[in-house]
């Protein structure tokens, strides 16, 4: 029997870097054709067609640069190394700004099912702050266009949380999305990451972050806003028109299902060991063309650090830890082994045990990095 597997795709490439953003991409869109040769070279080289692939998804960066014709080869390669499920979830990540009508029709016809659409906001004040490309215009076409090119599946992401934002701001875009009534949202708090131009402004003094406070008060306004217009928090930050609108992709990583990640950046995961490859086209390029992998490094997870991955990870998600699941992998009982902190979490209301599963409340998931710490603090 095959492998259920995924394989994740990086494009590293972006049009402009918006100011908070940290993830590997550069603005040289004339290295595109040889990176897209190189990617068919590295998904030949590890193709495994015992491998079952039930999702693709194509990340980055910017994917939305690509012709759909090259789109159409990538996923040939794929077709042509792995056994591809006839109704395998392929996602294309599309920035509102480098899309129209036509281009969404033709990643139709190349196979793409689902699409996540960077929109961030639609407050053009709060686009121009975070150097986005396109504004909030733009963004409500995207997303007209993704509909009439007859895209059912399609996720919207937001960032919260920017400088100055009120509670009543943020209600507002969040009352916008709604009406355009997307199957998945995506709503990020948004992170001040070192190395980005964010950070130097939050450095130089000329922004000031909001406070945990009040982040904790847009996070929870978000879950409840949201709960109440029909969807569910089924992960802290993603939420779904019903289990049938959930990221079958992004559930794999939280349920720690193996992937391949192939691209300059990209992770890969296959139950034992986490490999990522350069975060550099060039050394990415140079390596596939001398016929070597263009993995940086790669480390196997010791029973002590899967535990916390399996923690962190399942803490975030509705479900939450299956108990039986921990028991079964680890040779000890959960509640045995974390009594102390189970017995304050249970306690303080900041989660619960229902059903075989430990999850946490919605005010245990606004403070899940510090439940999370105490948790690693306990296993290290
Ligand atoms: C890596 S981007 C790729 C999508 C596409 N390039 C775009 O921006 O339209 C995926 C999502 O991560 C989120 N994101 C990236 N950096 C973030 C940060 N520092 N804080 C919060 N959210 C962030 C944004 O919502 C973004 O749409
Ligand atoms: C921030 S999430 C956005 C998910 C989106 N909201 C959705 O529901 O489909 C996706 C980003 O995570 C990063 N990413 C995901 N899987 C990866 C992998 N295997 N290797 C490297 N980066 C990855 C990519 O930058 C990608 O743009
Ligand atoms: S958020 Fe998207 S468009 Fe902006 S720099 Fe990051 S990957 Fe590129």
């Amino acid at each position: 029997m095959c492998d259920q597997t995924s394989i994740y795709i990086h494009i590293p490439f972006c049009v402009k870097k918006c100011v908070y953003c940290d993830f590997y991409s550069k603005t040289d869109l004339s290295l595109i054709p040889g990176y897209i040769n190189a990617l068919q070279k590295e998904i030949e080289k590890r193709s495994g067609l015992k491998d079952a692939i039930d999702t693709i998804y194509f990340g980055g960066g910017t994917p939305s640069l690509l012709s759909a014709k090259e789109v159409e080869t990538l996923l040939q390669t794929i077709g042509d190394c792995f056994s591809v499920a006839s109704d395998v979830e392929v996602t294309f990540e599309v920035n509102p700004g480098t899309v129209d009508l036509n281009y969404f029709r033709e990643l139709k016809n190349v196979g793409i099912n689902r699409l996540s659409i960077g929109v961030q906001s639609f407050d053009d004040d709060k686009l121009k702050f975070l150097n986005r490309i396109h504004t909030a215009g733009q963004a409500r076409n995207a997303i007209d266009y993704a509909g009439k090119a007859g895209f059912d599946n399609i996720s919207m992401d937001l960032i919260y949380g920017i400088p100055f934002e009120t509670k009543t701001a943020w209600l507002k875009d969040l009352k916008t999305a709604v009406t355009l009534m997307p199957p998945h949202l995506s709503c990020y708090m948004l992170t001040i990451e070192s190395g980005t131009p964010l950070h130097e402004q939050l450095k130089k003094g000329v922004i000031r972050p909001l406070g945990t406070s009040d982040m904790t008060v847009l996070f929870k306004q978000t879950s409840q806003f949201l709960g109440e217009a029909g969807y569910d928090h089924y992960e802290i930050s993603n939420f779904s028109k019903g289990r049938q609108n959930r990221s079958k992709h992004n559930s794999k990583y939280w349920d720690m299902i193996p992937y391949y990640g192939f691209g300059a950046a990209a992770h890969s995961y296959d139950k034992k060991t986490r490999s990522w490859n350069y975060r550099s086209i060039d050394a990415y390029i140079k390596d596939i063309c001398s016929g070597r992998l263009p993995v940086e490094d790669r480390e196997t997870l010791t029973s002590r650090q899967t535990m916390i991955e399996m923690i962190m990870l399942r803490l975030r998600t509705l479900e939450g830890l299956d108990l039986k699941k921990f028991t079964t992998l680890f040779c000890v009982s959960f509640e045995t082994r974390f009594k102390d902190i189970l017995d304050h979490i249970l306690e303080s209301s900041f989660g619960s045990v229902k059903d075989g599963r430990f999850a946490l409340t919605l005010e245990g998931r606004a403070h899940l990095d510090s439940i999370v710490e105490a948790f690693a603090e306990k296993i290290l």
